[in-house]
């Protein structure tokens, strides 16, 4: 840990609770950090963020390289000035992005070239300069450059894939040097094979990383064989250090993950559904734009704390979704950034106790009661 530290405080069968420290700021882990694709979480202020309980949030290299520019960032103070955001901010390396996102894009051993989905201007992203965009935007947790295969793929394919991520992973550890204060993490790859995902580990090992990720996953395999994969994964990685799931999930994915040893997540799922509707409840999915709700004056979920559910009743956002008005996304996303800090913060603190099933059993309780 290059002047980051992670202190494992208590363990509840596989799950755990700790805290990464940086210098920006203490991470409490099981932590869930929500997605601030284009220097912003849509639809929130940052001072709305920090206050549902987020100590992280993610940045992403793929499009700030392409908008506003790294460089530019870098010139106008680094990303945190930029964004107003002054906790610890983790950038993804853009690898994953730009295999989803960009056109015309061509791998080799070098790296990956591509025309940007912004503008067709052509844009090259190897792990050096993936480290170094990374850098510029002054980001405290790093991601190696890697790549993650779209499935289903053949078990050739997904090893070939791995090796060429685990070179990767070296000239990333190589090209990111030594910065105080800030962490550079690897990527486990592998697909759902247990062998080699533990040769994919064990390359990691190697190198040393302050972190360890576990990618590949969240890519259309379902959640039976994404937990089948974590019954053995973040076992194969080094228990001293932080272990992230990469792009998951729902609320139940979340919960499963952490109760299988995994300690930081990402997802746009919270954001990105809010905008459209979709809520995330302790007793499951409302979709707020049903007619049903046109009358509703209850709130959302009468025991959520958050302002949405404090001051404004269904039919209300019912309303102001049909309306199309700007205050829907605002106050439906931070009612479901806000649940998922909740869940976070239950399961850290179950985990303490060590009451953790006993959690997990209510929280799969509350959602089968149906009738939202
Ligand atoms: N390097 C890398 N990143 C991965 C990501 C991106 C994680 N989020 C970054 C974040 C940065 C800022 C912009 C947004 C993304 C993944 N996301 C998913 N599934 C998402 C599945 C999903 C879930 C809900 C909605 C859409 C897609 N699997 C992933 C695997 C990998 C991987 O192996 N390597
Ligand atoms: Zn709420």
């Amino acid at each position: 840990m290059s002047g980051v530290t992670f202190e494992l405080q208590a363990t509840d069968g596989r799950a755990r609770r700790g805290v990464i420290r940086t210098a920006r700021g203490d991470i409490r882990t099981p932590a869930f950090m929500p997605v601030g694709t284009a220097a912003t979480v849509k639809a929130m202020m940052p001072e709305s963020v920090a206050a549902t309980g987020a100590d992280i949030l993610l940045g992403n290299t793929y499009h700030l390289m392409l908008r506003p520019g790294a460089e530019r960032v870098a010139r106008l103070g680094g990303l945190h000035r930029f964004m107003n955001w002054d906790k610890p901010i983790l950038t993804d390396s853009g690898g994953f992005q730009v295999m989803s996102l960009a056109e015309l894009r061509k791998l080799t051993e070098k790296g990956v070239t591509f025309r940007s989905h912004v503008d067709g201007s052509k844009h090259e992203l190897t792990p050096e300069r993936s480290m170094e965009i990374q850098r510029l935007l002054g980001s405290d947790i790093v991601m190696c450059f890697d790549e993650c295969p779209a499935l289903p793929a053949d078990r050739k394919r997904i090893a070939e894939s791995m090796r060429l991520s685990m070179r990767w992973a070296e000239r990333s550890k190589e090209a990111f040097g030594d910065r105080p204060g800030h962490a550079l993490f690897g990527i486990q790859q592998g697909g759902l094979e247990p062998d080699l995902r533990e040769e994919s580990a064990e390359a990691l090992r190697q190198i040393g990383f302050d972190g360890y990720a576990i990618g590949g996953l969240a890519v259309g395999e379902g959640q039976e064989a994404m937990f089948a994969c974590l019954d053995f994964a973040p076992e194969q990685l080094p228990a001293d250090r932080p272990r992230y799931l990469m792009g998951v999930g729902k609320p139940d994915d979340i919960v499963g993950a952490v109760k299988r040893g995994v300690d930081m997540m990402d997802c746009v799922l919270p954001s990105r559904s809010g905008r459209t509707g979709q809520a995330w409840t302790r007793r499951g999915q409302v979709n707020i734009k049903n007619a049903r709700h046109a009358d509703d004056p209850r709130p959302l979920d009468a025991q959520c704390t958050c302002p949405a559910c404090r001051n404004y009743s269904r039919a209300y956002l019912h309303h102001v979704f049909r309306a199309g008005e700007m205050i829907s996304g605002m106050l439906l996303t931070w009612h479901n950034l806000h649940y998922y800090q909740e869940i976070m913060a239950g399961m850290r603190v179950a985990i303490s106790q060590g009451r953790f099933a006993a959690w997990e059993a209510d929280f799969h309780a509350m959602r089968a009661q149906g009738d939202i």
